[in-house]
């Protein structure tokens, strides 16, 4: 996928909001400040949301042909089906793993801002350190500093923005990455069987799966009800999986019934969510859910988020299974390397990127 000319390319400066933090803790500047209807106000229904996203337990789903397995098969299907989120438990990885990537992660976040500089994302790329999807001057920023590599197939690696500080971040990533690739392909076998299609429906599909990992680290915020730290969105990919850092706070919101749902986090579990392939897949039975994240006053936050799609060669649409006289053919066929380039030069606003491939009807939503 090659970068989309810089010349085209206007952003103005862009603060970085950990720096901005260290020189005038309560500044906020204006790019900053979200439109009225944008800010994560706090409302009686968020705040008393009781119900949290589904946990599923992913031990259960080891369990051969089996009636817990079946019972297990059933949550996820309600999962995808009504939430397009979840958390998973007893997932089986190392927790030293995650604590090790944690602490890479977090250690990259806390060197000085030249070093993290030397890995800087050129405008117009999705790769390295700085901020994502900004394009324009008066685009509103989100309160956060990203690092974004891709991982697989090593021809979308850019070696010269893997870092070399902290000393043991690569190696914590490549381990950390295999046994996510791993889940990943365990997770859509049984999202496969959930549906009702054959175990390896979407790996044979997928071709050799692209994966990229992003961490997003969002400082305390002063005025934490005029920001976002991370634009509404859905993920471009065909499953996503989210480790949120130990001691942080509670930062991702998805939108459920048209209100924010705070996501709480459960120690050592993952969150995994729905992404745009899938929906387009099962032609909207699962569907990816629009998310955000909110920061805090006092406290920092970390999340660590690997994305796996397929293959950029691959053609995709609607699978006949999910096709019949009641539930016509929603999106159209494309090829996912296009997808992939309109979702990487597009700003995140909430399920826009998915018009790309929607079929528009009177009736449709
Ligand atoms: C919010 O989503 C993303 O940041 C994102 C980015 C992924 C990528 C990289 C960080 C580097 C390599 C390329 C790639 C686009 C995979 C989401 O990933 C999704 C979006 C698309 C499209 C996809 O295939 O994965
Ligand atoms: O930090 C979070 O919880 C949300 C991250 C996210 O949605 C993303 O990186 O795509
Ligand atoms: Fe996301």
């Amino acid at each position: 996928m090659a970068p989309v000319p810089i010349s085209q390319i206007k952003v103005g400066h862009i603060d970085d909001v950990q720096e901005l933090r260290k020189s005038i803790p309560a500044a906020i500047p204006e790019r900053f400040i979200r439109d009225m209807a944008e800010r994560p106000t706090l409302t009686m229904e968020t705040l008393l949301s009781s119900t949290d996203i589904p946990v599923i337990d992913f031990s259960q789903l080891l369990k051969g042909k089996t009636d817990e397995l079946q019972r297990e098969l059933s949550k996820l299907a309600a999962s995808c089906e009504e939430w397009g989120f979840f958390q998973v438990i007893n997932h089986g990885i190392d927790l030293g793993l995650l604590e090790s990537i944690e602490k890479a992660a977090m250690d990259f976040f806390m060197l000085p801002l030249e070093e993290k500089q030397k890995y800087a994302m050129a405008p117009g790329t999705i790769q390295g350190y700085g901020q994502a999807f900004v394009f324009s001057e008066d685009q509103k920023l989100d309160w956060c500093n990203m690092f974004a590599l891709g991982l697989e197939p090593h021809f979308i690696r850019n070696p010269k923005l893997w870092p070399t500080k902290p000393a043991e971040f690569s190696d914590a990533l490549e381990v950390y990455s295999r046994e996510i690739r791993e889940l990943c392909q365990n997770m859509l076998r049984y999202i496969a069987m959930s549906l009702g299609l054959n175990e390896d429906a979407f790996e044979n599909m997928f071709g050799e799966a692209v994966q990229a990992v992003r961490m997003n680290y969002y400082p305390p915020c002063s005025r934490p009800d005029l920001v976002l730290g991370l634009s509404p969105h859905s993920d471009g990919s065909a499953l996503t999986v989210l480790q949120q850092g130990r001691d942080g706070s509670v930062g991702l919101q998805i939108l459920r019934h048209n209100t924010w749902v705070p996501v709480r986090p459960i120690p050592n579990a993952f969150v995994i969510n729905i992404g745009d392939t899938i929906e387009v897949l099962t032609n909207g039975k699962y569907k990816s859910v629009e998310h955000r994240a909110v920061t805090h006053k006092e406290k920092d936050r970390l999340s660590i988020v690997t994305f796996y799609a397929p293959s950029y060669e691959i053609e995709l649409g609607p699978m006949p299974e999910f096709l019949d006289e009641n539930n016509p053919c929603k999106y159209r066929r494309y090829n996912h390397g296009e997808y992939s380039r309109h979702y990487v030069t597009s700003k995140l606003e909430g399920k826009k990127t998915l018009d790309f491939a929607k079929i528009h009807t009177n009736s449709s939503s």
